[in-house]
């Protein structure tokens, strides 16, 4: 029977993993952390569950499609919870946005907080970011971005290319459609989710929005950890083994070119035809695999602008206040501040001075350790972890300093907790990049700066035969729904084992 390598439990390679263990392949995950997951992390402490990496699930029949794959419903392994409230936004003019869940409340929420007229603004963009997903979807996100697979589809009509506007930026779109300022700031949040200016992302983004709000914003009960904790037993039950603690330290190929193995810190050596790896692009082309294709595609997997990272504060909170909502941003005063510093326009990359502040502060019995208690994910955008272009996050005081500036701005406006805190933990961009292994923190692999940016990510397929690579950092992108397609796609490409074909 044909056996398979997967370097990294992170949500792309259990994805990829359990799909081709279901598809008859024995499969072999080998991960460096101790647990599963990756940037889908889960801290605890003394009765605080805390998820460290994603809070918001959207897409939800991406997820249902990866269970069933495996062989199960995903409300069978998991209590997934659709948001009433997506999001509480809170401008820097006091306007406060409760968005609802469910698309046709929208309009009518938005004119209320901002407005009449308002709601009008945001369904009109709505419409195009619905073209935008319908063009978009299928022949970008759940195909591999190949030429041939390209070829076998047929072209896009003239009219497709005009709906998507390869050349507008986010910001040029919300220009277009937005005549409130406060709009405009929520369509540039957006571009955050793929770790992006939204002055350079392209307007095809428009189509986080959409898809987040015609198909709802949904919570994992007990955390989001458990998503990766529900791969694990699926992989588990459809005889897929992983080994933890396990570093991979090197990619390896035969004479002719074609991968034969991998090779781990301890020292063993595995061999394998096929290798998928779910560690960072940067990493797998620029240290894992030494061949002269590996070494084309390091130079040019650096090309496009890695994505900004994260600043992770998880708060233990004594007697919360009760009117908390699940979801909060806190927009900031001056968001084109933030970006330059994320991206370091104008001096170096910094640390944000006044940046938004998301909170997450789920209502869930199964989180805290009693009544009267939360656990509290705080995140603010961050530049990489990258001392030689003059970040340093392990810098000394410079993490606890910034965590102490987060809680004074949330306290400016309004979410004053800072007495009622009983722990807390912080998780800089240099940590991220040590649990991880992702090269500076990066959140989302390369962002989306640019109309090439896409084109410029990692394909699934290697140019190197028998690797692919799976996860945020290649096709079709970052965030949960995106690299769980990654892992669909990849599957595809390698297809069943042969005992399975046979055996149909
Ligand atoms: C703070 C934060 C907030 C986020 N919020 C959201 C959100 O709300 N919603 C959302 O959809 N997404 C969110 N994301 C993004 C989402 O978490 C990621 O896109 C996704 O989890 C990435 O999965 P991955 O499999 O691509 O990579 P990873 O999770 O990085 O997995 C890679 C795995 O490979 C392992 N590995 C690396 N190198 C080696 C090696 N040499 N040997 C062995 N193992 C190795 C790593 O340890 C890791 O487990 C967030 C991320 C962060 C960090």
């Amino acid at each position: 029977m044909s056996e398979i390598v997967v370097i990294g439990a992170g949500v792309g390679g259990l994805a990829a993993a359990v799909r081709l263990a279901a598809a008859g392949h024995q499969v072999r995950v080998f991960e460096q952390a101790q647990t599963a997951g990756g940037k889908l992390g889960v801290i605890s402490h003394e009765g605080f569950v805390f998820d460290t990496g994603p809070s918001l699930v959207t897409l939800p029949d991406i997820l249902e499609d990866l269970f069933a794959a495996t062989g199960v419903s995903v409300r069978d392994v998991l209590d997934l919870q659709r948001l009433d409230t997506a999001a509480q936004y809170r401008f820097p003019d006091g306007t406060v946005l409760d968005m609802p869940g469910e698309l046709a409340q929208i309009p009518a929420a938005i004119d209320a907080a901002l407005g009449a007229g308002r709601g009008a603004e945001w369904s009109a963009f709505l419409r195009r970011a619905e073209r935008m997903w319908d063009l978009s979807r299928e022949m970008f996100l759940e195909s591999p971005l190949t030429v041939s697979a390209m070829r076998r589809r047929p072209p896009p009509p003239l009219s497709a290319l005009g709906a998507i506007s390869p050349l507008r930026s986010m910001r040029g779109l919300g220009r277009r459609y937005l005549k409130d300022e406060r709009l405009r700031m929520l369509l540039d949040r957006y571009a955050t989710y793929t770790g992006s200016d939204p002055r350079r992302a392209p307007a095809a983004l428009a189509t986080v929005p959409w898809s987040e709000q015609a198909y709802g914003s949904w919570y994992v009960a007990g955390g989001l950890g458990r998503i990766a904790t529900a791969l694990q037993e699926r992989l588990d039950a459809l005889g897929g083994r992983i080994e933890f603690d396990t570093e991979v330290t090197a990619i390896t190929t035969d004479p002719s070119g074609r991968v034969d193995g991998i090779s781990l810190a301890d020292g063993r050596r595995i061999s394998a035809d096929t290798v998928v790896a779910n560690a960072d692009a940067r990493t797998v082309y620029g240290s894992l695999i030494r061949t002269p294709t590996a070494t084309r595609m390091a130079k040019r997997v650096r090309t496009p602008t890695p994505s900004f990272s994260g600043f992770v504060l998880l708060l233990a909170v004594d007697d919360p206040p009760a009117d908390q909502p699940h979801h909060q941003i806190l927009f900031a005063e001056d968001y084109d501040a933030e970006f330059d510093a994320l991206f370091g326009r104008n001096g170096g990359p910094r640390p944000v001075e006044r940046p938004t502040v998301y909170i997450s502060a789920p209502d869930d019995p199964a989180i805290v350790p009693g009544p009267d208690t939360g656990a509290w994910f705080v995140l603010v955008n961050a530049p990489r972890h990258d001392p030689a272009a003059g970040m340093d996050w392990d810098a000394p005081g410079l993490a606890e300093d910034y965590a102490d500036r987060i809680l004074q701005i949330m306290a400016d406006r309004g979410v004053d907790v800072r007495a009622r805190v009983r722990h807390r933990q912080i998780l800089s961009p240099a940590e991220l990049e040590r649990r991880t292994l992702t090269p500076g923190g990066s959140i989302y692999g390369s962002s989306s700066n640019g109309p090439r940016a896409a084109f410029l990510r990692p394909g699934n397929e290697s140019r190197i035969p028998g690797l692919y690579l799976v996860g945020g950092s290649s096709h079709p992108g970052g965030g949960l729904p995106l690299v769980m397609l990654s892992g669909k796609i990849v599957a595809e490409l390698i297809g069943p084992a042969e005992e399975s074909v046979s055996d149909a």
